[in-house]
């Protein structure tokens, strides 16, 4: 049998502004750091321990990885960034904030764009400075990979799942035990493949910010169990306040 651990980034900052964030590289909020360095105290108490981490090119994510590790004295193990495991980019939503889209557009459009497998959000105008091949970070990897500007939860399987069968399943199988510090929809993107979850239920699950998930996966990598690790009641309440993050303002 196998142990995975995932997890979502903590608070960022445009968490806490409640705007659309995708690719964009916001840092977390102190409540984030500190809440990502809690996941890792409880990952210690629980007697976890990682021999490899995989995270994106993203700040808050690679940050989160990092307060993780820091508290359980792992510091120095491998820390591979890849943008495979970046968030969903979010097109021209990045930077909007949800009530407000919500209020102008409807929470079932904006419920459509946060959680349909397959309708893109409105796409970055060319020219965009937010584009992928105006940031440094992606510039080698334009050279042989055409990256996004704008995605659905469906484009964000097809890039998570290559990755993962590829790179961090043949180290699970070596007996390394892994951390992933990602982000909500490519955790998603990454549960859908894990599990093979059909359209229908994937539209439902929220990630709740530095709440380690994990995974009990057997030795030809059927799900036996997954669950996250912590208090049950927050964890429900956490989910709840991702899922309502688009509800309109009061009134409206
Ligand atoms: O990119 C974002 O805005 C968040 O990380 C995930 O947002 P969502 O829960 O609205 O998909």
């Amino acid at each position: 049998m196998y142990t995975l651990v995932i997890i979502r980034h903590g608070q960022s900052q445009w968490n806490k502004k409640n705007l659309f964030c995708g690719w964009t590289d916001v840092d977390l909020t102190e409540k984030g750091f500190e809440d990502a360095r809690a996941a890792g105290r409880l990952l210690k108490k629980e007697g976890y321990t990682f021999d490899i981490c995989y995270t994106s090119v993203l700040k808050r994510a690679i940050h989160t990885a990092y307060a993780v590790l820091d508290e359980m004295d792992l510091n120095w193990i491998p820390v591979i960034k890849d943008y495979h495991l970046n968030e969903r980019h979010y097109g021209a939503l990045q930077g909007k904030n949800k009530t407000e889209m919500a209020d102008k557009y409807g929470e079932e459009q904006v419920l459509q764009w946060r959680r349909s497998y397959d309708v893109r959000p409105p796409v970055l105008p060319d020219g965009d400075e937010r584009l992928p091949e105006n940031q440094p970070v992606y510039k080698e990897i334009m050279k042989t990979v055409k990256l996004p500007h704008t995605e659905c939860l469906k484009d964000t399987v097809a890039r998570v799942a290559p990755y993962f069968e590829q790179v961090i399943k043949p180290e699970i199988q070596k007996g390394k035990k892994v951390l992933i510090a990602a982000h909500g929809n490519s955790i998603r993107a990454l549960m859908k493949y894990i599990e093979d979850m059909p359209e229908e239920e994937i539209v439902g699950i929220n990630i709740p910010t530095a709440t380690p998930m994990i995974y009990h996966l057997s030795d030809d990598f059927r799900v036996i169990d997954r669950s996250f690790l912590g208090d049950q009641e927050a964890i429900k309440a956490a989910i709840e306040a991702v899922k309502n993050q688009s509800a309109k303002s009061s009134g409206k």
